[in-house]
């Protein structure tokens, strides 16, 4: 099978935001431009999920999710992709395992807002990602308390990189995580269903 894999070079620190973005939104901006930032990253690339394996509910179908994020999400260092679905995986440990072994000497920071860390124990494999994949973590209204009391943060206390020094995030090792607190954007692609402007058709 070919893929359409976007470029990295040995040494960048590349980030990556999963998610459904069903639809994004300006949080997803506004969190993509905070981590360039905050976590020292030479990229950030979306991946545009073909679904959520904790959700049951299935969102809108990938290519139209995919090419309303490429219309939100405009930026020099950020690439809007569907790797996931090329390469044919479902959960996330077993696609960072792939995206290892295809861009070796890269370091991938893998993002997520608070709410996913409160969650993120009950992902396949979840202490096998920390164990290869920093974690940056940015703050989302509502969802602090609950991100810094979670069984990961707890469980990996040791492993926290401080904020202060989140700039170092690809570079100390792994497992590292770091949770950043940033101006909050409320929005929210539930919000954004519920008022009527997007169907899932
Ligand atoms: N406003 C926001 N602030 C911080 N993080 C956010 C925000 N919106 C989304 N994220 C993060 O972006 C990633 C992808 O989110 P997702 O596509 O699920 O959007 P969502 O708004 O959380 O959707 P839904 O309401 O359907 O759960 C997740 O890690 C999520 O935590
Ligand atoms: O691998 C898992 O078990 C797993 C469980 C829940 C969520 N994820 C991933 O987390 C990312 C955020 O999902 P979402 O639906 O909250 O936007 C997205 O890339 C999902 O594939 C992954």
């Amino acid at each position: 099978m070919r893929y359409k894999l976007p470029y990295a070079r040995s040494g960048q620190v590349i980030g990556l935001l999963g998610g459904s973005f069903d639809p994004a939104h300006e949080g997803h901006v506004h969190i993509t431009k905070a981590a360039l930032k905050r976590f020292g990253l030479d990229r950030v690339w979306w991946l545009v999920s073909p679904a959520n394996p904790l959700k049951t509910n299935g969102p809108a179908p990938l290519q139209k999710r995919l090419k309303h994020a490429q219309k939100v999400m405009q930026h020099p260092q950020v690439d809007v992709t569907d790797l996931e679905s090329q390469l044919g995986t479902r959960y996330t440990a077993e696609m960072l395992d792939r995206l290892h072994q295809i861009y070796p000497g890269v370091t991938f920071v893998w993002l997520m807002g608070a709410d996913n860390l409160a969650q993120f124990h009950r992902w396949q494999n979840w202490q096998g990602i920390l164990a290869t994949t920093p974690i940056g973590v940015i703050a989302r209204p509502g969802q602090r308390i609950a991100a810094r009391t979670s069984v990961a943060a707890s469980i990996f206390e040791r492993a926290r990189v401080p904020a202060r020094a989140s700039q170092a995030l690809g570079r100390v090792g792994t497992p590292a995580w770091c949770f950043v607190n940033v101006p909050m954007n409320d929005a929210s692609s539930t919000e954004i269903r519920n008022s009527g402007d997007w169907t899932r058709e």
